[in-house]
């Protein structure tokens, strides 16, 4: 048996998920967390069950990668018990898809979580006038606390149905749909979504499209639009039933201060600045100790032990590696994830991103647009899976832009190598340069690139207090990735580039590079190897030039000048290896090949321009 964890973003499946399996799936206070699906099994009387998480959709008739996902595993069958789960405080919303999934006639039970919220703003549920009214068994939840989520898996196995309830549709609609049914002896499922042009069945879209142009005749509106509307009006009523609301919410109050322009736009740059600054000065100091420890128990002991040169070279690459991967990436790392987890849990990123969205229009993207280019702060490579639901105009876009988001690795540049040896002003003039190129690029392909801009309407988180836990959990689930994916790939490059440079091969590619890096960049020959590096994971630039080096104190071997060019070079110069491989993915070779060459010219251009006006000065 197989169970689908169905329901509008942001209304709590991956939490329940995550209580069900016990695996740990990452959640957010922001709709559309989860990409794509995921799987995993939960255990009731001996017996295993597999249970998917969907990513949150907000219907089944839509055109976007995910509803087609969900559509096709719905219609295939491939689920064998639907687990609808809704937000308590928005049913009229989440019923509009509850309603559509009824069609799948697929048995079901319906979670309604957040119940904890609900009660607080006085919101009664009739739940079981609702289970009547549906026909199928309701539970009523608060996965946050683990409030009846036991009941969720045996409910499933020994009660779930059919939902019984019909939709009443429009006269034409009921009409268009039996004569369909009849003549191509389809589902009913299966002539809505052919009356709406949705189908793989050519025939069957065919004889559906000379019924939906009469009905659209008749009634000057799609038959998408029709059926929208009925389903809105079903929506609305049954919410109505079921539900008694009470007090305002109280976050509304707040929630006028937050999204104004004033004062949120100077609220909003003063959060997001210090939460960098945060970053830098918690980072910093992390680092100092954890480097301080390094030197004195690790590598200068080593020095005393009288290796022979190559070991010695390598036993030194690979401490060194441990020392910038440890002592730079790490509190760095994890200080910027706590923050977005804090930022995100709350509810603000979104209340931020409804604010950007104005700016957004200009730069041709809606706030759609947003949601990926905000998850790119953390890493671009889930934003650029995240981009599916755009347009393709837009999608091409947000490669390119997503792609400049200075995502955590590029903080650890900014924050290890310029907030650190440069100062903190010097820190944010990185990110101004890089938020002005973004807008600028934004600017110039909204022009040359062709298609049509449309409106989106941004759902707002709720305004919550975050849970530590589930910060700290969230930040080690990103945490985790940096020590098993990044650490491993950092160490074994490190005793590469100890073995090359043993062997002489890294001074002579540094050599034939050294005329671009030093009479162009201004920077070392050393920092080519880097920047080289800095393609498989971005802040690799930084931890192999304090391989190169020799040293983690970079200040005493390079200029001010030098580090600030090699940051912003670094930063901008071709997005990382693991986001080329998405971008192909999703995006095909000729955009990734096109991203890669425009980074790496602006990177380089960028570099060149600093180096001529710093030599000015
Ligand atoms: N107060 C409260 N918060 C909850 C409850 N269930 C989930 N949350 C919070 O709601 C947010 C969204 O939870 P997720 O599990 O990521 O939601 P999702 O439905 O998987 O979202 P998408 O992946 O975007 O579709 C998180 O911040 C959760 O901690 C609940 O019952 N009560
Ligand atoms: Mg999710």
């Amino acid at each position: 048996m197989k169970f689908g964890l169905i329901g509008n973003p942001n209304v709590g499946k991956s939490l329940i998920f995550n209580q069900l399996t016990g695996i740990g799936v990452e959640i957010s206070n922001f709709p559309g967390t989860t990409i794509g699906m995921y799987s995993g099994s939960v255990c009731y009387q001996n017996e295993r069950f597999e249970i998917v998480d969907f990513p949150g959709i907000y219907s089944l008739d839509g055109v976007s990668e995910e509803e087609t996902e969900v559509r096709q595993c719905l219609i295939k069958k491939e689920i064998d018990t639907l687990i609808i789960v809704l937000d308590a405080k928005h049913l009229e919303r989440n019923f509009y898809l509850l309603l559509s999934v009824s069609e799948y006639r697929i048995p079901a039970i319906v979670v309604i979580n957040m119940m904890d919220e609900a009660e607080k703003q006085g919101i009664i549920i009739d739940s079981q006038k609702l289970s009547e009214i549906l026909g199928c068994p309701v539970i009523e939840t608060a996965a946050s606390e683990g409030k009846n989520i036991e009941k969720i898996i045996p409910e499933a196995i020994q009660n779930s149905s059919l939902i019984s309830h019909k939709i009443p549709y429009n006269r034409s609609i009921e009409a268009g749909v039996r004569s369909l049914v009849k003549l191509s002896n389809c589902e009913r499922r299966d002539a809505l979504l052919a009356l709406q042009g949705i189908g793989d069945d050519p025939e069957l879209i065919e004889t559906a499209a000379t019924i939906s142009d009469e009905i659209e005749e008749h009634h000057r509106m799609s038959v998408h639009q029709i059926l929208a509307a009925n389903l809105h009006n079903e929506a609305e009523k049954l919410a109505s039933e079921v539900t008694k609301t009470g007090k305002n919410e109280f976050s509304f109050g707040i929630d006028r201060l937050l999204t104004r322009s004033f004062p949120g736009i100077p609220l909003m740059l003063f959060i997001l600045l210090s939460t960098l600054l945060c970053v830098f000065f918690i980072g910093s100091f992390l680092e100092e100790i954890i480097v301080e420890l390094f030197d004195n128990l690790l590598i200068n002991p080593m020095f005393s032990l009288g290796l022979s040169p190559f070991w010695e070279e390598i036993a030194f690459s690979v401490l060194i590696a441990l020392q910038a991967g440890l002592g730079i990436a790490f509190p760095f790392v994890f200080t910027f994830y706590i923050l977005v987890s804090i930022l995100e849990d709350s509810g603000y990123m979104t209340r931020a991103a409804f604010l950007a969205d104005r700016a957004m229009h200009r730069v041709g993207m809606h706030g759609q647009a947003l949601i990926p280019m905000v998850l790119g702060f953390g890493c671009n490579v889930p934003a650029i899976m995240s981009i599916r639901q755009l347009t393709k105009r837009e999608k091409i876009i947000a490669s390119f832009l997503i792609t400049m988001v200075p995502c955590s690795a590029r903080t650890v540049i900014i924050a290890g190598i310029v907030a650190v040896f440069v100062g903190i002003p010097a820190a944010f003039s990185v990110y101004l340069i890089i938020f002005v190129l973004i807008i600028l690029t934004g600017l110039v392909l909204t022009r040359i690139t062709p298609g049509d801009q449309f409106g989106m309407i941004l759902e707002m988180s709720p305004l919550r207090r975050p849970k530590p836990k589930q910060t700290l959990s969230r930040a080690w689930l990103h945490m985790k990735e940096f020590l098993f994916i990044a650490m491993p790939l950092l160490l074994v490059s490190s005793v590469i580039l100890g073995v090359l440079q043993y062997a002489g091969i890294v001074q002579a590619f540094q050599d034939m590079l050294a005329p671009v890096m030093e009479s162009v960049l201004g920077l070392p020959d050393y920092a080519s190897t880097s920047l080289l590096f800095g393609i498989l994971r971005k802040e690799m630039a930084f931890e192999t030039l304090a391989i190169l080096a020799g040293t983690a104190d970079l200040g005493s071997v390079m200029t001010a000048v030098q580090l600030y060019i090699f940051a912003i070079v670094s930063v901008l110069f071709v997005p990382c290896i693991s986001t080329i491989a998405v971008l192909y993915r999703e995006m095909g070779l000729k955009i990734a090949f096109m991203v890669s060459f425009y980074t790496l010219s602006l990177g380089l251009i960028a570099g060149f321009l600093l180096n001529i006006m710093f030599k000015a000065i």
